[in-house]
């Protein structure tokens, strides 16, 4: 089933659905937005006054003004429609409408800022995990794609911000590929995006509930205790492991190896012919050098 009544979404679903890990999680539905990160970067405590315009669906009864106040504690913003989403990296991330998943969760952490080392990967995990366990079997490409047959489901943007209320704030977005735009399934387009026709038959408040629930799990757990205890589960989802990748800044390939997983802080690990080096900062290609 994929009608309107499977993928509409609803704030009041979504929490009965959750976990008590996710209970004290507010929960905003919006029919369209610019970028839920923005929006919810925007309403961090001291942050400039909130520039995200929404559209909130009547069904939750939220009013247009009533969800745009200073955020308090965590909160999952979810559009049905983003216009201006954005990506890893100042790149653009694009979403047709019904095709995917688009939301993003504040979440307050004890701090400080370096003890959120790893938190973009600590949250490829969580969400690597809930697919898996809906019985689609996916890896991570460093440092959090979420793969398919080596093609992107998913893609997640951490940003963090030290707030004026003493904490550190973390806006998880993530964007989730259901179905193919019609491009791509004439043919047309990128072929390095997949979609996982299996999720979206799900009912679609049902799949936000249990990405929320492990998410808001595993975020208490990174607050406690960082990176460390994330690794062993990450190294376990690696894609491509012990085959050779090359890294690429600004499109270049800066560095070549073997995968060889990921350290306690989160850094990639590549095989060279020169040792063992950590990798800080890139993205991870199978390219080759010509
Ligand atoms: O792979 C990437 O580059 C990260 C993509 C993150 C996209 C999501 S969609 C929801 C949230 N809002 C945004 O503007 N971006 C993130």
């Amino acid at each position: 089933m994929n009608n309107d009544t499977n993928t509409t979404l609803n704030a009041a679903a979504i929490a009965a659905g959750c976990a008590a890990s996710a209970s004290r999680i507010a929960i905003e539905v919006v029919a369209e937005t610019g970028s839920t990160n923005a929006d919810l970067l925007a309403r961090l405590p001291g942050a400039a006054k909130a520039t995200g315009e929404a559209a909130a669906l009547g069904q939750d009864g939220q009013d247009a003004l009533g969800d745009t106040g200073l955020l308090d504690g965590p909160t999952l913003r979810i559009a049905h429609v983003q216009t201006a989403g954005r990506g890893r990296a100042g790149r653009p991330w694009l979403s047709a409408p019904g095709a995917s998943l688009t939301f993003s969760l504040a979440w307050p952490f004890k701090g400080p800022l370096q003890q959120l080392a790893g938190l973009p990967l600590a949250v490829g995990v969580a969400i690597a995990e809930t697919v898996a366990s809906l019985g689609v079997p996916v890896q991570l490409k460093w440092p959090n794609d979420v793969l398919r047959d080596s093609a992107k489901l998913a893609g997640i943007l951490v940003e963090t911000q030290s707030a004026s209320d003493g904490r550190i704030w973390a806006v998880i977005g993530c964007g989730m590929n259901l179905l193919m735009p019609d491009e791509l399934e004439a043919g047309i387009g990128r072929s390095d995006v997949a979609a996982a026709p299996w999720l979206a038959q799900m009912e679609r408040n049902a799949l936000v509930a249990a990405l929320l629930s492990r998410l808001a799990g595993a975020l208490a757990e990174f607050d406690d205790t960082g990176f460390a205890a994330f690794a062993e589960r990450w190294n376990a989802l690696q894609a491509w492991r012990g085959e050779p990748v090359s890294i690429l800044d600004q499109g270049q390939i800066v560095q070549q190896g073997l995968a060889a997983g990921v350290d306690d802080i989160g850094r990639l690990l590549l095989d060279t012919p020169a040792g063992r080096v950590a990798v800080l900062s890139g993205d991870v290609s199978l390219r080759r050098a010509s």
